[in-house]
């Protein structure tokens, strides 16, 4: 591992550095110069001699166009050396937009062998040169046609990346390298790239500095770029020739990465620069417990109403692929009840029962004087008390404000009633909580409550249907009666997710472009500030009130971004539990080190599988995705319409772009998503 160690747990591919190598048709030689001695994991290296033309070889050779142009065999290297260790790199000199017919076709030619050839080798990518000029209609269409015949490779502008991505079709396989030249376009621009498919950022040692000791460096915006990378998996590849006058070894050898001898005639050239990106890998921050259990999450969809449900399993490897079945998609938060992993998962999250303990203590301080808080009982009730969570923490806030409470736990889950019932008596609170084992929303409570507490929140606030629930459950609150939560709202804000989009595109069906998924979203660039969707304020006693809404809301990206593309939204929601006291993800007011519950129940599967013993979930974002992506330029803003929508027995959100250009609208009449009643 050329990288080394960084602190916690990172089995992330960027720890693997390369090189870029020139044509050598020893290939055996080349890898055990750049990696054995060099130290490096892969060469990005030529496939074919940079001579060859397949016109000259026709006149040269009599016109055999089936002769294989470059030397040696694919057995000079093991299967594996070719697939874990070379990176083909495409020749330079094609141009399949030229006006030169000849060059052209000899482009095209070329491009088609050497694709086919690296193919054949199972390499793992083949790095393609960049388009000559400002067309790359005839590049892309011969991309294209490959990467449809292709099931084995994955493989500036911005903007001409844009059109030869369109022109592919937005194919999974496409990635980008990017060259990291000595300059850098803004932070907004380097940005976008996050949420682009980049498997290499390949760094030129001109864009190097010199140290005061000679060594190579780099410059801090360079750094950050560079850790930024690291961080979300993409590979570092070293090019060009030593530029920096090294102080020399003083002895005949020197180590190599592994710690084992190397002569200094054969040091590796580069290796200044790979023991940099090393040093700037080892000391990249170790990731906080939360991020190490949640790295098999990053990016990963799941339905939100999925989420409670344990008939699904897991296909794949390392960085799970979870594959849901029909009864996984018909789970309904208010119709079915959740299990016992899940309540566990929640009750986890201290730090929203520390949230709810605090504003819960102040509404008992704002209810009862200090002068009558040994006269006055508060009747509290906690709707949907799951096992107790919340009734404790309304317990230790009278305790702390020494105010006097009565509580209704009320849960319609008469399996975690079981549990509250066994929790009371194990407590010894019979004498100031009642349980009720009954909807909400059609109980007949014996008296009018002070305060009326719940938590029926989803990653988008409203999604699990706590605007009706609460409804049904204000009959019993007194008119100056308190509501915890007091209010929430729902955010969006355009993001660039080409790996979202490419998993719900593989799917091949509307009805997954018309799903909002839970996700803990990585690799995905936040184009523009979050805009407030919808707000639901309780208790909300007008007679006129609807829990339909409707939003149109415009972004604007910052100009010096360019040009971006946006796959779709990702929706967050922030709570005003009482006064002050808050309680949110939307990311910038999110409640630090917030666990909890959208991740439901598939972080146990996925624990287990990895066997740590720890079930340590994240209140993850939600997505929206759009069936078309929709490219935006700064100064032409993004007019989105979102809906909410209620029937009778169902609620559900619609969505669509209207500007820059129209998008259908999304989830028609709920025809792909929805929320049973
Ligand atoms: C998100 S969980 C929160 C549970 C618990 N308060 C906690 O923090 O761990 C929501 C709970 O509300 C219950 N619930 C949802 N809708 C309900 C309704 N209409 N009436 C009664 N309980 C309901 C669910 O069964 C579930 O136990």
């Amino acid at each position: 591992m050329a990288l080394g160690e960084r602190g916690g747990w990172d089995k992330s591919e960027s720890r693997y550095c390369g090189v870029e190598t020139d044509f050598n048709d020893d290939m055996p030689h080349l890898l055990s110069f750049n990696l054995s001695s060099g130290g490096f994991d892969f060469v990005v290296a030529s496939l074919m001699d940079p001579n060859y033309r397949p016109s000259l070889m026709e006149k040269d050779i009599g016109g055999g166009s089936h002769v294989l142009p470059f030397a040696g065999s694919d057995l000079v290297l093991s299967p594996s050396q070719w697939s874990s260790h070379v990176v083909g790199k495409i020749s330079s000199w094609i141009d399949l937009d030229s006006e030169d017919e000849i060059l052209r076709t000899d482009s095209e030619t070329t491009l088609k062998q050497e694709i086919s050839w690296a193919s054949h080798l199972s390499l793992q990518a083949c790095l393609l040169p960049s388009p000559k000029g400002a067309s790359c209609a005839n590049y892309a269409r011969c991309v294209n046609q490959i990467l449809q015949s292709l099931n084995n490779m994955q493989g500036d502008s911005w903007e001409l990346w844009n059109s030869f991505r369109l022109l592919c079709e937005h194919h999974s396989q496409l990635s980008v390298a990017l060259d990291v030249l000595s300059s850098l376009p803004s932070a907004n621009s380097l940005g976008r790239w996050l949420g682009e498919p980049v498997r290499a950022a390949i760094i030129h040692t001109d864009s190097f500095l010199t140290n005061a000791r000679g060594y190579p460096c780099l410059s801090r915006r360079h750094q950050k770029l560079i850790t930024g990378f690291l961080n979300h998996s993409i590979q570092v590849v070293i090019s060009g020739k030593l530029n920096h006058g090294v102080p020399s070894v003083s002895l005949d050898s020197a180590l190599d990465h592994t710690g084992t001898n190397v002569e200094s005639s054969q040091r590796h050239s580069l290796r200044p620069y790979l023991d940099y990106i090393a040093y700037l890998y080892q000391r990249m921050d170790p990731l906080p417990e939360q991020e190490r259990f949640e790295l098999s999450y990053r990016d990963f969809l799941q339905s939100p109403l999925q989420g409670h449900n344990p008939l699904f399993h897991i296909i794949s490897d390392e960085f799970c692929t979870i594959e849901f079945s029909n009864y996984y998609l018909s789970f309904q938060p208010l119709m079915d009840n959740l299990e016992a992993q899940t309540y566990e998962t929640f009750e986890k999250d201290s730090v929203k029962y520390i949230q709810y303990q605090r504003a819960i203590g102040n509404a008992l301080v704002d209810r009862v004087p200090d002068e009558e808080a040994s006269s006055l009982t508060t009747v509290l009730m906690v709707v949907g008390a799951g096992r107790g969570p919340l009734v404790r923490a309304s317990l230790q806030a009278a305790e702390e404000t020494g105010r006097k409470l009565k509580i209704y736990a009320v849960e319609k889950n008469p399996n975690a009633v079981v549990t509250l019932h066994s929790l009371v008596r194990l407590e010894g609170w019979e004498k100031t909580v009642t349980i009720v084992s009954c909807d909400m929303r059609c109980w007949d409570a014996p008296e009018k409550a002070d305060i009326l507490v719940s938590e029926l929140l989803g990653s988008f606030g409203d999604n699990e249907l706590s605007p009706e629930c609460l409804d049904g459950a204000q009959r019993f609150l007194k008119q100056d009666g308190i509501s915890i939560p007091s209010s929430y709202t729902s955010f969006i804000q355009p993001v660039t997710a080409s790996k979202l989009h490419n998993d719900v595109k593989s799917h091949k069906d509307v009805v997954h472009f018309e799903t909002a998924y839970v996700v803990k979203v990585h690799s995905v660039a936040r184009l523009a500030p979050c805009e407030p969707v919808f707000t639901f304020t309780h208790p909300n006693f007008s007679t006129k009130k609807s829990n339909q809404r409707y939003k149109k809301l415009r972004f604007e990206i910052p100009s010096d971004t360019g040009s971006a593309m946006v796959h779709g939204f990702a929706g967050y929601f922030d709570a005003m539990l009482y006064k002050d006291v808050h309680l949110g993800i939307e990311p910038s007011t999110a409640t630090p080190n917030m666990f909890s519950c959208c991740a439901s129940s598939s972080v146990c599967f996925v624990e287990s599988y990895f066997d740590t013993g720890l079930q340590i979930p994240a209140w993850f974002a939600i997505f929206f995705p759009l069936r078309t992506p929709v490219c935006i330029r700064p100064g032409s803003p993004l007019e989105v319409h979102f809906w909410r929508c209620c029937g009778s027995t169902k609620v559900w959100y619609e969505w669509c772009v209207a500007s820059p250009n129209p998008s259908p609208v999304h989830n028609s009449n709920g025809r792909s998503y929805w929320v049973g009643l």
